[in-house]
């Protein structure tokens, strides 16, 4: 699986932040009773993919409406391509583009008639407008469809065409909320394909929610996770990984011969910083604090035993999200 972390050819990261969110706080109610994004601080830099996430109701998307201009914050402030998303909302929407979840459009109009209107919005010229819808429509692989009415499209196809939208106006920013929700593997592969594209060739930086954290990990840079309003924890993959491999160790699975399982499960659990042993399948399952390989390892030697495999369970960010958000 392509990573862009692991990939500094791909997204030019630079040091500046394009987006700076400080205490962004946001309640709904006649009370403010319902703190819906709660004192959230965060950077993303220039070129990234960053990923928010969070479960059902945790904020994001409120988030991202005050990031845009759509909601204004509670409190809190927040900048987006060095503007003020209070009082400058219309430079805002000069340089970014937004996939709303749902996308929506005018549905008896054509693809061609949509963009046009789009492109009409932000005062872009003839000629440049028709070349770029053209151009965008290829891009997501809907030149086919140019001249039949979106109200015909597919979900696959609809969500491709919400990002034609989003870039009639080449935008610096794209906001992406859930990008891939109800579209097949396919169709998903394909926009997650675009989305690396962009980043890559475009080197535009990219803030997305979504629930498919196999996507998450394989697109995005960084993660910001996001509950009930909080934020959790920021950063790549890897530093996720390590923040819960710190908090709540780690699984090491061994192969050992020599001598029997049952015998090394039962020393090791006295061990300190080991949390639980067991033999399954031939092979012996050791959850312990995160360092401690060489440990476990001298012991078994100590026990004349050979470890012919020691690994550790590698988290993927499905299971480090799940830690997070129970932790
Ligand atoms: N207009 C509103 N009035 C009252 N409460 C709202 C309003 N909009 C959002 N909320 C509440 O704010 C919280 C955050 O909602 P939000 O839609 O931002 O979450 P989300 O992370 O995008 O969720 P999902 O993953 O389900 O899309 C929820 O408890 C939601 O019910």
């Amino acid at each position: 699986m392509e990573n862009l972390q692991d990939r500094s050819d791909v997204a030019q990261i630079g040091t500046e932040n394009i987006i700076e969110i400080q205490g962004l706080t946001k309640c709904f109610g006649k009370q403010k009773e319902i703190v819906a994004v709660d004192s959230l601080t965060l950077n993303v830099k220039k070129g990234e993919v960053f990923g928010f996430v969070g479960p059902n109701g945790a904020g994001k998307t409120t988030t991202m409406k005050m990031l845009i201009g759509l909601l204004e914050p509670t409190s809190g402030t927040g900048r987006v391509g060095g503007f003020d998303i209070v009082r400058e909302i219309i430079n805002i929407r000069e340089v970014t583009g937004v996939l709303p979840e749902p996308a929506g459009f005018y549905d008896n109009l054509t693809a061609r008639q949509n963009l046009r209107f789009y492109a009409k919005l932000y005062d872009i010229k003839e000629d440049v407008r028709e070349k770029r819808i053209v151009e965008l429509l290829d891009m997501v692989g809907l030149n086919g469809a140019i001249d039949q009415k979106t109200g015909g499209f597919s979900t696959g196809m609809r969500k491709r065409f919400g990002l034609a939208q989003a870039l009639i106006n080449d935008p610096d920013i794209l906001f992406l909320d859930e990008p891939t929700s109800g579209i097949d593997p396919k169709g998903a592969q394909m926009m997650r394909d675009l989305i690396k594209q962009l980043s890559r060739e475009k080197n535009v930086t990219i803030f997305l929610s979504s629930h498919a954290m196999s996507e998450v990990e394989e697109i995005c840079n960084r993660i910001a996770v996001i509950e009930k309003g909080n934020l959790l924890a920021v950063g790549s993959v890897e530093e996720l990984r390590d923040m819960v491999r710190e908090k709540e160790g780690v699984q090491y699975i061994l192969e050992i011969s020599n001598i029997p399982l049952q015998d090394v499960a039962g020393k090791l659990s006295d061990i300190d910083g080991v949390h639980e042993t067991y033999a399954r399948n031939g092979m012996l399952y050791v959850h312990a604090d995160a360092g401690m390989r060489a440990e476990i390892a001298n012991n078994v030697k100590l026990m004349d035993g050979t470890v012919s495999r020691f690994e550790e369970d590698r988290m993927d960010l499905q299971k480090v999200f799940l830690k997070l958000i129970k932790s």
